[in-house]
């Protein structure tokens, strides 16, 4: 093994296994928790749309900081199965094709839309950003319709040619953005988070 990879597998190793000690399904929860900490985006009693959020670790993450009082809604393609507190819910779909009995459910009137969604990947990185745009471009449509006016952004998109193009969409919907890499981020990985702040 390569002493550069030998340095990476230890850090995701470790990342992989503060997750377990804190009692998180995924490592992916210490990218949010960093966004948490630098904007303090996240508040107490608000309503919050988690996109792609299997296996759980920022619906339960965010469940935690919004507290009772708030409500966390989570979808994914895959079902979710870590014990959730009653003000969270998970539910099974597809957010290419959100049919009405899923749309019924999760209601309207969110505070923040959060999307960590990710694309099967095939090691082609065009076609792995393409994919990841087409997932941020359908989060962002359900921002801009089930984001209260004043509401925020997050979605993680893989930077590829279409980048620009998703940036220039979110300065339309928002009043402000910021670009966020996460140092929990794998090094080599292409992901970025993007964050709109106040919806027009
Ligand atoms: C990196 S994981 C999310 C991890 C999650 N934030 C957590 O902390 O546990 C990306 C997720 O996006 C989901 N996903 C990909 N395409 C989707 C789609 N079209 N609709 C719903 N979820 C999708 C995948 O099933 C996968 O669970």
């Amino acid at each position: 093994m390569k002493p550069q990879n030998k340095k990476k597998n230890t850090w995701d190793d470790h990342l992989t296994r503060k997750a377990r000690k804190d009692n998180y399904p995924a490592r992916s929860v210490y990218k949010l928790e960093e966004i948490q900490k630098k904007t303090k985006i996240i508040k107490k009693g608000q309503n919050i749309l988690d996109l792609g959020s299997a296996p759980g670790s920022w619906l339960l993450y965010a469940s935690e900081v919004t507290g009772n009082k708030g409500r966390v809604v989570g979808i994914d393609l895959k079902p979710v199965t870590i014990k959730l507190p009653a003000h969270a819910q998970a539910y099974t779909g597809d957010i290419l094709s959100m049919d009405t009995e899923l749309l019924e459910k999760i209601g309207k009137d969110y505070n923040l839309v959060i999307s960590d969604m990710a694309p099967d990947t095939t090691g082609n990185k065009n076609v792995d950003a393409a994919r990841s745009y087409n997932l941020s471009e359908a989060a962002l449509n359900i921002a801009g319709d089930l984001l209260l006016p004043g509401g925020n952004f997050i979605c993680k998109i893989f930077q590829g040619s279409d980048f620009e193009q998703f940036l220039l969409m979110v300065k339309t919907q928002f009043s402000k953005y910021k670009i966020f890499k996460p140092q929990s981020s794998r090094k080599a990985s292409k992901e970025i988070f993007i964050i709109g702040l106040g919806k027009k």
